[in-house]
This record gives C-alpha cells, structure tokens and sequence, in this order.
C-alpha cells in the first residue's frame, strides 16, 4: 500500500505521515529530506547554488541513506549524520533553488520511487512531499491533500522555533515565500485528481492521524487487512 500526503509548508504533513504510519505499521519516507540533503552538501562544498549543472551533479554523487523507520529518523549524507543540520535555517532559506532545479527532482525522484518500491515487500509506505500523488507515485492507493490556512502554518511553524530566534519576516519567507518558489515546479497548492482533502487548521495532529488511518483502512482492497 502507498499512502501519499501533499501539501503546502506547515500543514501538518511530516507529523501527520509520520503518525499514520506508526499506527498502521507502515515504513515512512520523508521527500523533502532528499532535496534537504542535497542542499546541506552543496553548501558544504562551497557550491554555486545557481549553477545548475555542478548542483545536479551533486545529486547525482551523493551517497544518501534516508531512514524509513517512523520512529527512528535518520539522514546519511556522504557518510555524515545530517538529522539535525537539514533543519537548519540556513538550509530552509535556500533548500528551494535546490528543489526547482529539474535535473536534481529527476535524480531524487529516481532515488524515492527505488525506497518505495522496497517498501512494498513490508507492507507498504507512507510518503510525504509536494508532488508525490501527482508525480512520484501516481498509482498510490490513498492520496491526501494536507491543508492549513496560512495563519495556523505559521504559528505551527513559529511555536517550533525559538522564541525570539526567528523575525515575522523570516516567518513567513518559510512559509509562504518557500511555497510560492515551490510551487513552480510542483502542483500541490490544489489537490490533485483522486486525492482526498483533509484541512488540518481546527483538528489536533491526533485527530488528523486518526482521518487518514481511517481513509487508508477503508481503501485496502478486500482480503487484505492493514
Ligand atoms: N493538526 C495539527 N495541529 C497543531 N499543530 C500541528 C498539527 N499538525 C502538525 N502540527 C505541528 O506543526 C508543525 C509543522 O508540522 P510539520 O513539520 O509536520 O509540517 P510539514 O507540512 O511537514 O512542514 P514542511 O513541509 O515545512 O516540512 C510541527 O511543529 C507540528 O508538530
Ligand atoms: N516531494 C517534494 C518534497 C519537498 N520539496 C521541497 C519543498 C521544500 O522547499 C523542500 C524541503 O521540504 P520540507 O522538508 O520543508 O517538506 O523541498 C519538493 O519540491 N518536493
């Protein structure tokens, strides 16, 4: 089973994927992590991060392992634990030149349908990002659009922050700045043909875990138990 979750910065969708995938028994890919990861080395290196072409190679050379485990997340990057730098402000400002570069999606679009695919031997994945009912796995069973309005995602985003490290202005270049560079390159503003919409902005992270569980139990072909 592959349960897609898409959605603007801030709706929950990390959280939520993470959530269903605990309660159903089910592995759990992080998307954005990929194009995270990506970022950290090229900024590691000293990249040109407008130079396209040395960026995409970047991707191409990385050696990443991106954990599955709900509850035990982890990114490898080149041999390096990477967990806690891709969050990094200093990653998150630039993170979208990396993911509106086409050659580098290609390259990590490849690498997340190859985890999906071996998920599958145990029984299925929950998958967050931008464009995964719409382009990287189009045949899931279950696909979700993720909502919040834009004032609920930013002081989601703004309670996780220190108090005090982060302007309003940096703010909302998080949210709303990073969707709008997004979004050029991705579709997942609207939900998607099939996909089931779920607002988030009055429910608690339980009672969205508690919707998408239900959605994935009633959409499991029949003889076959999640
Ligand atoms: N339904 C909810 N109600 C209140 N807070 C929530 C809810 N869902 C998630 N959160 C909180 O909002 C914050 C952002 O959630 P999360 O990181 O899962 O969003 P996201 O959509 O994955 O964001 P991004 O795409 O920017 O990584 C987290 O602190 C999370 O605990
Ligand atoms: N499938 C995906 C996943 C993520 N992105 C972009 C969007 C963000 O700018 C960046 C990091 O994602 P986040 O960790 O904030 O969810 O990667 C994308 O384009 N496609």
């Amino acid at each position: 089973m592959i349960i897609a979750v898409d959605g603007p910065s801030g709706s929950g969708k990390s959280s939520t994927a993470r959530g269903v995938a605990t309660r159903l028994g089910l592995r759990y890919l992080d998307t954005g992590a990929t194009y995270r990861a990506v970022t950290w080395s090229a900024v590691d290196r000293g990249l040109d991060l407008d130079d396209t072409a040395a960026v995409a190679q970047r991707a191409r050379e990385l050696e990443l392992e991106v954990s599955t485990d709900p509850s035990n997340q982890f990114v490898i990057a080149d041999g390096t634990d990477v967990t806690a730098a891709i969050r990094e402000p200093r990653i998150s400002e630039v993170v979208s030149k990396i993911a509106t570069n086409l050659d580098v999606r290609k390259e990590l679009i490849r690498r997340q349908r190859a985890v999906i695919d071996a998920a599958q031997s145990s029984g299925g994945i929950v998958v967050e990002g931008r464009d995964i009912a719409t382009v990287v796995a189009t045949d899931a069973e279950l696909k979700v659009h993720l909502t919040a309005d834009q004032d609920a995602r930013m002081s989601r985003r703004a309670a996780e922050l220190e108090s005090g490290s982060v302007t309003a202005e940096q703010l909302r270049d998080q949210i709303v700045r990073r969707d709008a560079d997004d979004a050029t390159v991705s579709q997942f503003l609207v939900a998607s043909d099939g996909a089931v919409t779920v607002d988030s902005t009055h429910l608690t992270l339980e009672e969205v875990v508690d919707v998408i569980s239900r959605l994935a139990k009633e959409t499991v072909p029949r003889g076959r138990e999640l």
